[in-house]
């Protein structure tokens, strides 16, 4: 059983990569960073290292990487050959990927079993992204695939510089599948759960770890932390991250019927994962691509909707939406953009455009004054 996976970073060969080597497959990681893909290929095994509680060292092993700026055909061989094609290269970057699926795809034995494609992406819906993407360039090779949708968690921060291919992990994980489109033939992966609907269990992840991650991230920045453990020593930000859950666990109950209690125990799973102190993880990676998290349907306004249309509290999510639009990171291009736009955009343009709300909705208005007062402290500072 061969597994294709592109995106060989930190999720990629910490979670996604680990189990597919514990399930049996060959791995091929494709990436298009080529310090890293030279690495793997001088390594015949990596440790992922769970830090914190319980954790193990865990020993990947019986894989090679392919470059897929580089050698893209090489990549679609692979692809053509193989069991299963996973992805956790960010929700931006999958059409970028498609090409070499396509091609794989098209050159793919028809005795073959259909290729099983699973996207691991912090995203509602990531692997129908990645199929629309393949449909765009080929409708006809999309019969000899099975799309399933997934819900990654596990909290794989940036690894040191020069720490080779090892990666450091804490030591929980969950992986959600929809069940469905594999009729039956499910792929080799210990400790997934397969689901027939998986979408209570993406809202469920995005809405409650995201959404807290992120809140801690951009509350954290603005009072200066650089750790995450350290946001969260501050007990003004466990409060107001504390209060944005509250919100979205009332959506999540309101939508999907989950249950207040056990959503109350995970909540504070979750901000125990956060604390992790043998984890170092910063507000700055956490906080990355701000407009990716402000938009629709994402961990603040996804949640704040869908609260806001049941007449439901959303003003501890607005504050953190107030919190990342004063995101200001230099390295990071979406937080610059951001910041260039609330410079030379009117605040209705800057509501809609990052959004993805019509001035009628209910959210509009307690939004827009979050940008209209962010410009507005711009213009003094
Ligand atoms: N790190 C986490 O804790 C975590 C957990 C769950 C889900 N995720 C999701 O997984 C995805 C990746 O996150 P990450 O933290 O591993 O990021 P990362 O930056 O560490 O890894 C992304 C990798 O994709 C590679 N890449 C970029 N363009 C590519 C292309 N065209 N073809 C092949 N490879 C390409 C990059 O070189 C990089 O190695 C994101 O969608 C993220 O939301 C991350
Ligand atoms: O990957 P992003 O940018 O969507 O979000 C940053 C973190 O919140 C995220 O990577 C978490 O660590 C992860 O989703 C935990 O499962």
């Amino acid at each position: 059983m061969k597994a294709v996976h592109f995106g060989a970073g930190n999720i990629g060969r910490g979670f996604v990569g680990l189990l597919l080597h514990e399930g049996g497959y060959e791995l091929v990681f494709s990436d298009v960073a080529d310090a890293l893909v030279d690495a793997i290929n001088a390594t015949q095994s990596y440790t992922v290292r769970e830090a914190g509680p319980g954790g193990v060292n865990r020993i990947v092993t019986g894989y090679r990487a392919v470059n897929s700026k580089t050698d893209p055909d090489a990549v679609a061989d692979e692809v053509a050959t193989a069991d299963v094609v996973t992805c956790a290269v960010g929700p931006t970057v999958l059409r970028f990927i498609a090409p070499a699926i396509v091609a794989g795809l098209a050159r793919r034995s028809p005795d073959l079993a259909p290729l099983k494609v699973m996207a691991c992406e912090n995203a509602i819906g990531a692997t129908d992204q990645l199929r629309a993407e393949i449909e765009k360039l080929d409708p006809s090779v999309t019969d000899r695939a099975a799309f399933a949708n997934t819900a990654v968690d596990r909290i794989v921060p940036a690894q040191p510089e020069g720490g080779g291919v090892d990666v450091t992990v804490e030591p929980y994980f969950e992986w959600a599948i929809e069940s469905t489109p594999f009729a039956g033939d499910l792929p080799s992966i210990p400790g997934a759960h397969f689901v027939d609907d998986l979408g209570p269990y993406i809202e469920r992840k995005l809405f409650t770890v995201n959404t807290g991650h992120a809140a801690t991230a951009y509350f954290g920045a603005q009072a200066g932390h650089v750790r995450i453990s350290d946001a969260l020593a501050d007990p003004s930000i466990v409060a107001r991250v504390g209060a944005a859950l509250e919100e979205t666990s009332a959506v999540l109950s309101a939508v999907h019927g989950l249950d207040p209690a056990e959503l109350a125990e995970y909540r504070a799973t979750i901000l125990e994962r956060f604390r992790n102190p043998e984890l170092v993880d910063t507000v700055q990676r956490v906080g990355r691509q701000p407009l990716r998290k402000l938009s629709r349907n994402e961990r603040f306004i996804g949640p704040a909707v869908q609260a806001a249309e049941r007449g439901l509290s959303t003003s501890a999510l607005v504050a953190a939406v107030a919190a990342a639009v004063a995101f200001d990171d230099e390295s990071d291009e979406q937080s610059v953009e951001l910041q260039r736009m609330l410079r030379s955009e009117d605040a209705d343009v800057l509501t809609a455009t990052v959004t993805g709300l019509e001035p009628e909705h209910p959210l509009f208005d307690a939004v827009h004054e979050v940008f209209a007062a962010r410009q507005e402290e711009l213009r003094t500072l």
